[in-house]
């Protein structure tokens, strides 16, 4: 290790001389004969220097749009627990649900580490663009790092194959355990106007054994997810994006947003809650979406009230040209129809992998038809009213019960009335730890039947 900081010194000094010397010379010769010296100088130093360098930058892309680097995320992730024992300067943090800090390099830091007998040495940088722009997306743009390798090119050949591809493999390992050990974030595209997307850890309890649903319906849902999670192969083959969508649809209060924790909490995915209405364009939504990551559910609930994505484009149609609808649809909102559904389905969608769309609506019929066709949402799905098997459910969850003699009645009432999951959970529910079983199902028969009551007036005031 001394004897790479030695050399690096004495390259130091020549290069330093060399420098010197050249300005010396420069204020005296005209500027051509300076131009013609300062490629030879550079040529000189170039060959002088047996050292190489590779750069990993943490941002690929130019402009807006840019995309967080694979091997920059990889090498960093390989770099972690060298940098814990190796820097001398360290930045710590604290990653929620760890007991333990988390070191990395700090900036401009350089760690060196043997690999078969050769030294490599690793330095973390940072670039600030010397442009400030007032743009959405500061973050990215202003102050960017890159990880560089420097090696002595006589390894070049080791360092660009067996080195590399056991540092990227490593790396990816690393991701692959912290990933799965982290918590699942819940992403929000309105929260701060400087970054694209804000998130919290997602600590949501709710799993698909509290969903209160038929128990088929349910495993069926679970099998799909499960299916299509391990569909890497499956995808290839067919030659399709490994994405689907999801259409849950439902009057109120019947466990959409619960489907939603549930499936995010099988698979580990994180939630990209996208509220439509924040968008201002499509190309804003466009950019969105390409700075989610893999394995991620992207939501955008309520999709009926989100801008004009209803039939109402199908209607017009009929009534309208083309190019006066499409005028109008622009007026109305900048996030049309035609680009929500390139996001999803087009070009655009085979750019990330393992992802997963799901769209909400309490008025599915009010959809235009192009949304939810079959290929865009795979999987329609009803959340509806209550039932036996549901209210079994909560009774398991919340009474510890699964046979009781009040179950015969209230099986016979939910047959009769239509009533939301979360209204029978509400009534269900014990007021206290202390309350009695029987008290709780009583309350909860006095609901149903008022619920029945009130059904059985509001159509005879309908008849008359
Ligand atoms: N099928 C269900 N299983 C278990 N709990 C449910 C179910 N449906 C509703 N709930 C309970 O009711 C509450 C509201 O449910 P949730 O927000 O998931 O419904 P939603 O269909 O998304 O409603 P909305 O359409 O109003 O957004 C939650 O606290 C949840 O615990």
């Amino acid at each position: 290790m001394s004897s790479m900081g030695e050399f690096f010194m004495g390259l130091g000094t020549l290069m330093g001389s060399i420098m010197f010397v050249y300005t010396m010379i420069q204020q005296f010769v005209p500027q051509h004969v300076s131009d013609y010296l300062s490629a030879y100088i550079y040529r000189i130093m170039e060959f002088a220097n047996p050292y190489m360098e590779i750069r990993f930058d943490e941002f690929t892309g130019g402009g807006d749009w840019l995309k967080l680097s694979k091997a920059y995320t990889a090498v960093e992730a390989y770099l972690g627990p060298k940098s814990s024992k190796l820097a001398k300067r360290l930045k710590a943090r604290i990653v929620k649900g760890d007991k333990n800090l988390a070191f990395s390099m700090d900036d401009y830091e350089e760690i060196v580490e043997d690999f078969e007998g050769v030294q490599i040495r690793w330095s973390l940088g940072m670039t600030v663009s010397k442009t400030k722009s007032f743009s959405r997306y500061p973050s990215a743009t202003e102050e960017r790092q890159h990880l560089t390798l420097k090696f002595h090119r006589r390894h070049r050949e080791m360092v660009t194959t067996s080195y590399l591809n056991h540092v990227i493999r490593e790396g990816k390992e690393r991701l692959a355990s912290m990933i799965e050990n982290r918590h699942i974030r819940l992403y929000s595209n309105n929260a701060n106007e400087y970054k694209l997307w804000s998130h919290v850890e997602f600590e949501h309890p709710v799993t698909f054994d509290h969903l209160a649903m038929d128990p088929a319906k349910k495993q069926e849902i679970i099998d799909d997810l499960l299916t299509f999670s391990k569909g890497r192969d499956y995808y290839l083959k067919i030659g399709k994006p490994w994405k689907r969508g999801y259409l849950l649809y439902g009057p109120p209060g019947t466990g959409k947003s619960s489907m939603i924790a549930s499936m995010a909490k099988l698979l580990n995915y994180d939630i990209y809650d996208l509220e439509l209405t924040a968008v201002t364009c499509n190309s804003e939504l466009k950019h969105l979406l390409h700075n989610t990551s893999n394995k991620s559910i992207t939501v955008i609930e309520d999709v009926d009230c989100s801008l004009d994505l209803t039939n109402k484009r199908e209607k017009k149609k009929k009534e309208e040209d083309k190019d006066k609808e499409e005028e109008e649809s622009d007026e109305d909102s900048k996030v049309t129809l035609s680009g929500l559904l390139n996001v999803i389905d087009g070009l655009w969608s085979a750019c990330s992998k393992e992802r997963i769309f799901v769209f909400t609506t309490n008025y599915v019929e009010k959809l235009d038809p192009a949304l939810i066709r079959r290929g865009r949402m795979d999987k329609h799905i009803e959340m509806s009213f209550c039932s036996y098997e549901g209210f079994k459910v909560f009774a398991k969850i919340y009474l510890d019960l699964e046979s009781h003699e009040l179950f015969d009645t209230i099986r016979h009432l939910i047959h009769e009335v239509k009533v939301s999951p979360a209204d029978v959970a509400e009534n269900l529910m014990p007021k206290s730890i202390e309350s009695d079983s029987q008290v709780c199902l009583q309350n909860l028969i006095k609901a149903l039947e008022k619920i029945k009551e009130d059904e059985k007036l509001k159509a005879e005031e309908e008849e008359e």
